[in-house]
C-alpha cells in the first residue's frame, strides 16, 4: 500500500542545509505494523511526515495506493489526510474546551458527517478505546492515559486505512504505556490498519514483527519472524 522510492528530505537553515532523509526506500503492505526507531535526530518524524503528507519531500516518491503524495496539490493531501490517515502525536493535543466526544467529533467535520452521526461515531470510537463512560468530560477531568484515549478515538473515529503513531507513550508512566500500547494493539488488529509507529520503547520494538532503524537518514528494515 505505501511505496517510497527514492525519497529524500533536505532541510535549509541559512548556509546550513540538513539531510534529515537521505534516499529512503520502502515498502508498507496493507494492514502491517511497522515500529521505526533510531537515534534522536536521525529522521523518525521526518519519516512520519512524509507518510502522513505533512510535508513533502525534496526528492523521489511517497505512493500510497498508486497515488504519488508528493504530487498531490495541498488541497488534495488535506482530503487524503481528513479521510485516510489518522494520527497519533506524544503530546495529544486536545481542544480544553470540548469535552471528550466533541473532541473526536472534530475529526468527522471536514468529511462533511452530520451531526447526529457524528455523535453517533464520536460516541462508538471512544467506546471502543474503554471510554465510553467519559463521553462529557473535559481534557483536564481526565488522566493523562485517558487524554491519549480520546486522541487515539479522535484518529480513528473516520476509519482510516492507515494510523500514524508518534512517541504515543512518550509523555505516560510505564502502567499508562502499556494500557495505550494494549489499545492500539487491539486497533491494529481488529480493525486491519497499516499501522507505523515511532518509539523510543526498546521493549515494544522487541515485539516488533518489523522493525525500521533509521540513522542519519537512512533506513534499515529487519523483520522478527519470533514476534
Ligand atoms: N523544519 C526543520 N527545519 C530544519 N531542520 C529540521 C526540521 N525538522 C527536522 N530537522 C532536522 O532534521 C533531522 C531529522 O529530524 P527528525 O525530527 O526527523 O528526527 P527524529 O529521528 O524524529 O528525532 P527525535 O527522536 O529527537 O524526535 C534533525 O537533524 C533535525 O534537526
Amino acid at each position: 500500500m505505501y511505496r517510497l522510492s527514492g525519497v529524500s528530505k533536505r532541510y535549509r537553515r541559512g548556509k546550513q542545509t540538513i539531510d534529515a532523509l537521505d534516499g529512503i526506500d520502502l515498502t508498507i503492505d496493507q494492514g502491517d505494523k511497522l515500529v521505526v526507531q533510531g537515534p534522536t535526530g536521525g529522521g523518525k518524524s521526518t519519516l512520519l511526515q512524509m507518510l502522513g503528507g505533512l510535508d513533502k519531500p525534496t526528492a523521489g516518491s511517497v505512493e500510497l495506493d498508486g497515488t504519488d503524495l508528493a504530487k498531490l496539490s495541498e488541497a488534495r493531501l488535506t482530503k487524503v489526510r481528513a479521510s485516510t490517515i489518522g494520527f497519533v502525536f506524544q503530546s495529544w493535543n486536545l481542544i480544553p474546551t470540548l469535552n471528550a466526544r466533541e473532541n473526536v467529533e472534530a475529526a468527522l467535520v471536514p468529511l462533511g458527517v452530520r451531526a447526529k452521526e457524528r455523535r453517533r461515531r464520536a460516541a462508538g470510537a471512544l467506546e471502543s478505546v474503554g471510554l465510553g463512560e467519559r463521553l462529557t468530560h473535559l481534557p483536564s477531568e481526565l488522566s493523562g492515559g485517558q487524554q491519549q484515549r480520546v486522541a487515539i478515538a479522535r484518529a480513528i473515529v473516520k476509519e482510516p486505512k492507515v494510523l500514524l503513531a508518534d512517541e504515543p507513550t512518550g509523555n505516560l508512566d510505564e502502567d499508562m504505556r502499556d494500557e495505550i500500547m494494549a489499545v492500539l494493539e487491539s486497533l491494529w488488529r481488529e480493525r486491519g490498519l497499516t499501522f507505523v509507529m515511532v518509539t523510543h520503547d526498546s521493549s515494544i520494538a522487541r515485539k516488533a514483527p518489523r522493525l525500521a532503524v533509521i540513522r542519519k537518514g537512512h533506513i534499515k528494515v529487519s523483520e522478527n519472524t519470533r514476534a
